[in-house]
């Protein structure tokens, strides 16, 4: 497939690699440099566009592939307050959007079994449930937008948890997010269940990009042919 890459940083760069080596080729690379270069792809020269920018940038980029009838692959973070406005362009543009907040197969394990064991904690409510990220220092979004889909995952099953807060924020019927900075910290997430006596704790621990990248190539290769909005449970069957 001729891959279009929208973003051509850390994740972009690996993308790259994964493509070649499963025999993709790369119609393009789009970074602040050359943004207006955007305009000169279409479905005659790209057959997918994968997207890793930044939250300001995602959803133009978006809005873009869909209007030009371009299948589109995201995995940018921290601008889903709008993410409903690429639903209903793919929709009117009978498009194919394919959005993920974390692309690595372990995540989506961790996911599932995250709200499996969430539908099992809600039970005993000796146990303080949180969640902890941590990530490199260049990452300009918190809570991770993994972080947010594992809250989302338990307030599903915590009718008295009304929503999530960061951790500059504490309110006693909210999930809290604790985020995390430190040097070279691909990404870590954490969720604990801490009770008077003991503690329990699901994790993952991402040891490099590469599963990001391969999920985000999978997902490129699933999405040929197909119209709609997708995410990992459909790719996955989980
Ligand atoms: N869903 C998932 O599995 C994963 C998601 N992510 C998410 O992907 C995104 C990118 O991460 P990462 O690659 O680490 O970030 P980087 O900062 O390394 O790269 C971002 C890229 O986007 C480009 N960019 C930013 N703004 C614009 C714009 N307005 N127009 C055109 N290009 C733009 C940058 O260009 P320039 O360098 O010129 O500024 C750069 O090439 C983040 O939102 C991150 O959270 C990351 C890993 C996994
Ligand atoms: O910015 C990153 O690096 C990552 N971002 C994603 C997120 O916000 O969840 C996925 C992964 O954790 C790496």
């Amino acid at each position: 497939m001729r891959i279009l890459l929208i973003g051509y940083g850390k994740m972009g760069k690996t993308i790259e690699q994964m493509a070649l080596s499963k025999g993709h080729q790369i119609a393009g690379t789009i970074d602040h440099t050359n943004a207006g270069t955007l305009a000169n792809y279409t479905p005659e020269n790209t057959d997918v566009a994968i997207e890793f920018t930044h939250p300001e940038a995602a959803l133009g980029n978006i809005s873009y592939c869909l209007k030009s009838g371009i299948p589109v692959v995201s995995g940018s973070t921290g601008w889903l307050d709008k993410f409903d406005e690429a639903k209903q362009l793919c929709e009117q543009n009978k498009g194919a959007f394919f959005y993920a907040s974390n692309f690595s197969v372990g995540v989506n394990l961790f996911f599932h079994f995250n709200e499996y064991i969430a539908g099992k904690m809600q039970a005993y409510k000796e146990y303080h449930v949180s969640i902890r990220e941590m990530h490199h220092l260049q990452k300009v979004d918190k809570p991770s937008g993994t972080g947010i889909t594992t809250a989302e995952g338990i307030l599903a099953h915590y009718p008295n948890l009304h929503g999530w807060v960061g951790d500059d924020d504490t309110q006693k019927d909210k999930l809290n997010i604790i985020s995390e900075r430190e040097p070279d910290v691909v990404g870590t997430h954490i969720v604990t269940y801490s009770s008077e006596v003991d503690k329990i704790e699901l994790g993952h621990i991402a040891h490099s990009r590469a599963g990001f990248a391969e999920g985000a190539v999978m997902a490129a290769e699933w999405l040929k042919g197909r119209q709609g909005v997708y995410g990992m449970k459909d790719m996955l069957n989980l």
